[in-house]
């Protein structure tokens, strides 16, 4: 546990923190937010002694940072950053690996975790050798997490990380650090001023204003009992919709009853306007019309109207509210579930979702957002 206490800090003559106490869990998103200039850097910085305070203390599992010097307290602390990022003049594989370089890993150690971090952010081998400007700005960002994973830090801080990247990507990569952190359960600190991206990510959510903590919680309490006007109006209108990046499609999503093609459609399927076509090992081809076809008919491959996964599906660990604005986007009600192997295992409806939004109950959370 990180735990902040009665915590100041200036800069010259502004004030910015003003006494802060709070408790951090262990394994869990903590997500810092609050309007700019509030002192969300600041907190984060005097974690890893990038600052030290002008007063107060802050513990990591009980012991005061201050009785560890920066540089070995650093080794043992992921940072990710949103521009500064990797080094222009290092391939993948050499950014990844600085820190268990510095740890003087053996060269067989740094191979194997190389490999299991390039695994766990979904980039093949043929990146290692690739430079920062031959990556786009979400891969850039997948190697900036691997890179702060590289030495199995058991803290990872994160300033704004997916700051730079467009709306869509940084939506994928939510998804993905909601995925890998239910893998390594890192007691992550994360800095946002995005709240949609703060109340997707966190298990506990830090909300500050002028340099003070003005509520902290879970994100559904939170939202459900905002403390004031302030919290209220920084959540935003639109809270119903914002609970949507609580809850995962995986517990909500409907059965799904695909045809192949050169087979009949299955009889669960028939009664439907249309079918999901998947491929013989399970992945979605497209769809086809099932109007006035006989019951044992086989489908043919000219019947199958094709569609790109990619542009199309949502994965069962992605949040309502990402199939929301995907059914809003592509103007369709009813979309398909993937699997992490891209492999269709159900459908999820525009109604299913509005019932939700409009519901005060308790629903399962999304991956890697599971409550404290
Ligand atoms: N090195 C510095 N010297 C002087 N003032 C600073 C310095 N760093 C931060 N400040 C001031 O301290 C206050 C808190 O800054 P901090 O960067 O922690 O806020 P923030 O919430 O992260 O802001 P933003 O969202 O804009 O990045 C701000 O008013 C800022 O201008």
């Amino acid at each position: 546990m990180i735990r902040f206490e009665g915590i100041h800090k200036s800069y010259d003559e502004k004030q910015a923190l003003a006494g802060v106490d709070i408790e951090l869990p262990t394994g869990k998103i903590s997500v810092i937010i609050g309007p700019s200039g509030c002192g969300k850097s600041t907190f984060l910085k005097l974690i890893n002694r990038m600052i030290d305070p002008d007063d107060g203390q802050i513990l990591i599992d009980g012991s005061p940072v201050l009785s560890r010097s920066p540089h070995q307290l650093r080794l043992g602390i992921g940072y990710v950053i949103q521009e500064i990022g990797l080094f222009p003049h290092f391939t993948v594989e050499e950014n990844i690996l600085i820190v268990p370089r510095l740890l003087k890993w053996p060269d067989r150690k740094k191979a194997e975790r190389l490999g299991e971090l390039m695994k766990l952010i979904g980039l093949s081998d043929g990146y290692r050798g690739k430079y920062p400007h031959e990556l786009s700005g979400g891969e850039a960002q997948r190697v900036g997490v691997a890179r702060a994973l590289a030495a199995d830090p058991e803290i990872l801080l994160m300033d704004e990380p997916f700051g730079a990247v467009d709306p869509l990507n940084r939506s994928v990569l939510q998804d993905e650090f909601a995925a890998i952190q239910s893998k390594v359960q890192k007691t992550v600190v994360f800095v946002t001023h995005d709240i949609d991206e703060a109340v997707r990510l966190a298990d506990h959510l830090v909300i500050m204003r002028d340099g003070k903590v003005v509520q902290a919680g879970a994100p559904e309490e939170i939202l459900q009992k905002p403390a004031g006007r302030f919290v209220r109006d920084f959540i935003g209108a639109d809270r119903a919709i914002k609970r949507l990046s609580l809850f995962s499609l995986r517990d909500i999503m409907q059965p799904v009853y695909p045809a192949r093609v050169g087979e009949p459609v299955p009889p669960e399927a028939r009664d439907k306007a249309y079918v999901w076509v998947v491929s013989r090992e399970g992945y979605l081809n497209g769809w086809a019309e099932l109007e006035g076809r006989k019951p044992a008919e086989e489908l043919g491959a000219e019947e199958v109207t094709r569609v790109t996964a990619a542009e199309l599906a949502v994965f069962e660990t992605s949040s309502l509210r990402t199939a929301l604005s995907r059914m809003m986007g592509q103007g369709i009600r009813n979309l398909p579930v993937l699997n992490r192997e891209w492999q269709l295992v159900g459908q999820v409806n525009l109604r299913d979702i509005e019932q939700l939004a409009g519901s005060e109950g308790d629903l399962p959370r999304a991956e890697g957002v599971s409550a404290q």
